[in-house]
Formats: structure tokens, C-alpha cells, sequence
């Protein structure tokens, strides 16, 4: 295993947030785009692409802005996953949602890399730390937002890239973290209330606090 860590946002004014709060270059950060697919295919070419050129990372770290659940993660707080989970993956049915792993396809949950987590909540101790839900869609209605409540209790937060950053870190065997600011409470859409500005700067924040840990 090599010696950096690869953070993965989706967009470059999230990879910019994240530089902003470091002080040196310990950490490779990079935005590949939106979405779970782009989230796994482009993380996948970046660690392939460091393997290739004999400096692999020992680690990936999905980064970026999210919604919380309202009581749960605040719009301007910090959240740290437990477990990345792919939270529209599976199938509908007249009894309700049926997973990836109900189906026997494979998991819809994937757990963050314990010696990592640790490094993180030691660092960033007023985090929030539970299940973060990777999602196509950004949740728009109350009834969406109970929904996935009920079938993760666990849940925090929500995003659009964890479990494909997550997905392509196993893949490549390296362990795997998700660490998000919240910019908006989840719920009925309203984008009146994205603080936007006040989620990059915690992320700058929460950099500035663990970068140099990692
Ligand atoms: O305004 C919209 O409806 C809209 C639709 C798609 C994407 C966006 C974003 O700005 C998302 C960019 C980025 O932020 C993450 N994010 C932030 N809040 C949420 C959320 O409540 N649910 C899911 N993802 C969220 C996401 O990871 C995207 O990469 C806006």
C-alpha cells in the first residue's frame, strides 16, 4: 500500500473547499463528477492511474457537500459515515422496497474502513456519525425523506457519490471513508434553503482539522 489519500469530490468547488483547508499537499483531492456512476468510474481510474505510475493510495475518502435529516445533521454541520449505502438500488414491489442484498445481488451497504473513521471522528469529535445514503435522486418530498427513514434508521444524511466511491475502494482493496457538510435539510424541496456557502465552509474547516492527520 502507498503512502497518499485520495479525496474524491464531485465537483471542483467542492475539491477547492477541501484544498483550501489544507496546508500542504499530503492529500491528492479530485472532482469526478455527480452521480454514483461517475463517482465509481472515476475513482476507479485514479487509484488505477496512481498504481500505474508506482505511487498507489492507501486510502479514499468521498468528500463533499449532502442534505441532513432534519434532528439528525445540521445544515453547516459535519457528518462522518458509518457506512456508505446505495439507498435507491434494487427493486419496487407491491410490499415495498427490496434491496440489492434482498434480491441476492450483491449489498447495498458498504462500511467505512474502521482505522479511518477513527482517524476522522478523533479529529472532528462534534461530527455526526451514522449512515449516509447515496442517491440518484435528491430527495424531494417528506414522503420520500420517512421512506428512507424506515428502511435506514441509522441514516444522517444523504449524497450522490459515497457508495461509488465506496464500491471502486474495494474494488482496489484500499480502505474507504465518506466525510460530508450539510448544506441543506432534507425534506420537502425547497432550494431557498441550501446554504451552500456555509457547507464548503465547513468543509474548508473540517480539512483544516484532519488533513494533516490522515
Ligand atoms: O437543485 C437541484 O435540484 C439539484 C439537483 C441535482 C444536484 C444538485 C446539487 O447541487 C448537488 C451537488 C452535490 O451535492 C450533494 N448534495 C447536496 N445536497 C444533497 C441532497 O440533499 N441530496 C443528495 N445530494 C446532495 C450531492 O452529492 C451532489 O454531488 C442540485
Amino acid at each position: 500500500m502507498g503512502d497518499g489519500i485520495l479525496v474524491v469530490t464531485a465537483v471542483e468547488a467542492e475539491a477547492e473547499a477541501v484544498r483550501a483547508g489544507l496546508v500542504s499537499d499530503v492529500l491528492t483531492v479530485a472532482p469526478v463528477g455527480v452521480g454514483p456512476a461517475a463517482a465509481a468510474a472515476g475513482t476507479a481510474r485514479l487509484v488505477a492511474l496512481a498504481e500505474a505510475a508506482g505511487r498507489p493510495y492507501r486510502g479514499v475518502l468521498s468528500a463533499g457537500i449532502g442534505g441532513g435529516f432534519p434532528g439528525r445533521a445540521p445544515v453547516g454541520g459535519t457528518v462522518l459515515a458509518t457506512r456508505s449505502v446505495a439507498a435507491d438500488l434494487g427493486a419496487e414491489s407491491p410490499d415495498g422496497f427490496l434491496t440489492l442484498d434482498e434480491l441476492g445481488f450483491g449489498t447495498t451497504s458498504l462500511p467505512a474502513d474502521p482505522a479511518l473513521l477513527e482517524v476522522l471522528r478523533a479529529g472532528l469529535p462534534q461530527a455526526v456519525t451514522g449512515a449516509v445514503l447515496t442517491l440518484n435522486t435528491v430527495t424531494g418530498t417528506a414522503a420520500s425523506s420517512a421512506a428512507l427513514l424506515a428502511r435506514h434508521p441509522d441514516a444522517v444524511a444523504e449524497a450522490m457519490e459515497g457508495y461509488g466511491v465506496a464500491t471502486a475502494a474495494a474494488a482496489a482493496g484500499l480502505p474507504f471513508a465518506e466525510l460530508r457538510t450539510i448544506s441543506n435539510p432534507i425534506g420537502p424541496r425547497d432550494r431557498s434553503a441550501w446554504r451552500i456557502g456555509d457547507a464548503f465552509a465547513a468543509l474548508t474547516a473540517a480539512f483544516a482539522t484532519v488533513g494533516q492527520k490522515l
